[in-house]
């Protein structure tokens, strides 16, 4: 990346997020930050949801001049460890917690939103209109955004509630892998619109932080060529492109491809927490690994299903099956992750899910839970539950009104 080094301008990033995946990101972008100096401030903000935190006496990083609930941004940054969400990490010393999400996002050109997500729309909430008009972001986080009027993409509904382009990233990432540094891969989808060439030309004032608006082709999920209004990025700054992202989020040991089918990379990552969710049932029936397998071939079956119905005229098929984000995150969170863990335990103590999330999770959350819901409401409202036996299955087990052991015949239908 020699080649950016003229640039009068250096990216600053910002980290909207900081539970297990956001603080394991946050850590990977500011080592990437340190390394990178010509291209990005050092210095990155992540943003904390501000809780108060208690040491316990045993832990290395007890001290008895801070004693009782602290805040724990206040900790992150004395111990430079996330304590509660990214336990026995050590985080680098330029990652900065910061309790004002005003703050943390306010002069940042790249903004990397990582929540659980329920809490994104509040959150963009917030801070619009508080950011440059000129940032971009990413999107890490796996769920969809169903409301009365359908389905969107959160890079989509992040993008337009700021005002900005976003992109996404997803793949086969158990945090706590990716924390420890265990090599993994993953997928970034970025694709902004092109300057559409029957738009006015824009004008640039004198001062080339001073850019007017301009007008951008951009196809949505639906198809349509529309033309949107974005800011461009002032011309002292690394244009923000595949290279630069690849830059910001490529690791030795997280290995980064980076594409243009946001909408692949984004739908896989919701729908796969559907299906890890069946594969933890069957597995705490201790119907073994072909039962297993069974459930996430269904279960990708109905991904790409999905994916087509939904959002063919923009989606690469390729996806589900040659990125890290389509059938590389099944197999991991049907083997690992906190969604199938937390179902298999439901089964073998008979308790709810919710219940265990509570108990085992440490604060984190499911996301397959409200996935499930939020797409079987969708799908009931398009008549088609009967297209996607094993989604509606899910849904119907949470609901309580179907058993464990009916998911081979009612998949079978
Ligand atoms: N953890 C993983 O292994 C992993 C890996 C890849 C992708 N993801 C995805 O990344 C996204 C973020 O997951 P995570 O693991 O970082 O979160 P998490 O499950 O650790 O959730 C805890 C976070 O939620 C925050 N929070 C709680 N209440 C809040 C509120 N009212 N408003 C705002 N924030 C609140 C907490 O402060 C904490 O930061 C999810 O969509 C998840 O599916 C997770
Ligand atoms: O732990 P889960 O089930 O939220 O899954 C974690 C990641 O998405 C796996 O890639």
């Amino acid at each position: 990346m020699g080649s950016l080094a003229p640039y009068q301008r250096k990216h600053r990033v910002a980290v909207v997020g900081s539970g297990n995946w956001g603080t394991a990101i946050a850590k990977i972008i500011a080592e990437n930050a340190a390394a990178n100096t010509a291209i990005f401030e050092e210095k990155v903000d992540m943003w904390v949801f501000e809780e108060k935190v208690e040491i316990a006496k045993d832990s290395p990083h007890h001290d008895p001049a801070f004693t009782g609930p602290q805040n724990l941004t206040d900790v992150i940054n004395r111990t430079h460890e996330n304590v509660k969400y990214l336990p026995g990490i050590l985080l680098p010393a330029n990652l900065h917690a910061n309790p004002s999400i005003e703050a943390a996002v306010k002069d940042a050109t790249i903004l990397v939103f990582n929540l659980p997500h329920q809490f994104i729309l509040k959150t963009c909430e917030q801070i619009k209109g508080k950011i440059l008009p000129y940032a971009r972001g990413i999107s890490c986080i796996k769920g969809v955004d169903v409301n009365e009027e359908g389905i969107n993409l959160f890079s989509e509904t992040i993008g337009k509630t700021l005002g900005i382009y976003c992109g996404a990233l997803s793949g086969a990432n158990i945090a706590n892998e990716v924390a420890q540094e265990k090599w993994s891969e993953t997928s970034i989808a970025y694709d902004p619109p092109h300057l559409d060439s029957k738009a006015p030309t824009p004008q640039r004032s004198p001062s080339s932080s001073q850019v007017d608006l301009v007008h951008f082709q951009h196809r949505d999920t639906s198809g349509q060529f529309s033309t949107v209004k974005l800011q461009a990025l002032p011309s002292e700054y690394p244009p923000i492109n595949h290279d630069v992202l690849k830059t910001l989020f490529h690791r030795p040991y997280f290995h980064v491809r980076v594409v243009n089918d946001v909408a692949g990379v984004s739908i896989s990552g919701a729908l796969k927490n559907i299906v890890a969710l069946a594969a933890g049932w069957v597995d705490g029936m201790g119907w073994g690994d072909n039962a297993k397998a069974a459930v996430m071939r269904v279960g990708l079956m109905e991904m790409v299903r999905f994916g087509d119905k939904f959002f063919g005229a923009t989606i690469d098929q390729r996806t589900f099956t040659e990125e890290s984000a389509g059938v590389a995150d099944l197999i991991t969170s049907c083997s690992g992750g906190r969604n199938f863990r937390c179902a298999k335990h439901s089964v073998e103590r008979n308790l709810p899910i919710e219940e265990i999330e509570k108990t085992e999770l440490n604060g984190q959350k499911l996301q397959g839970t409200l996935t499930a819901v939020e797409v079987n409401n969708f799908l009931k409202k398009q008549g088609m539950e009967d297209q996607f036996p094993l989604f509606t299955a899910v849904h119907r087990i949470l609901e309580g009104n179907m058993q464990v052991a009916e998911i081979p015949s009612y998949i079978e239908r």
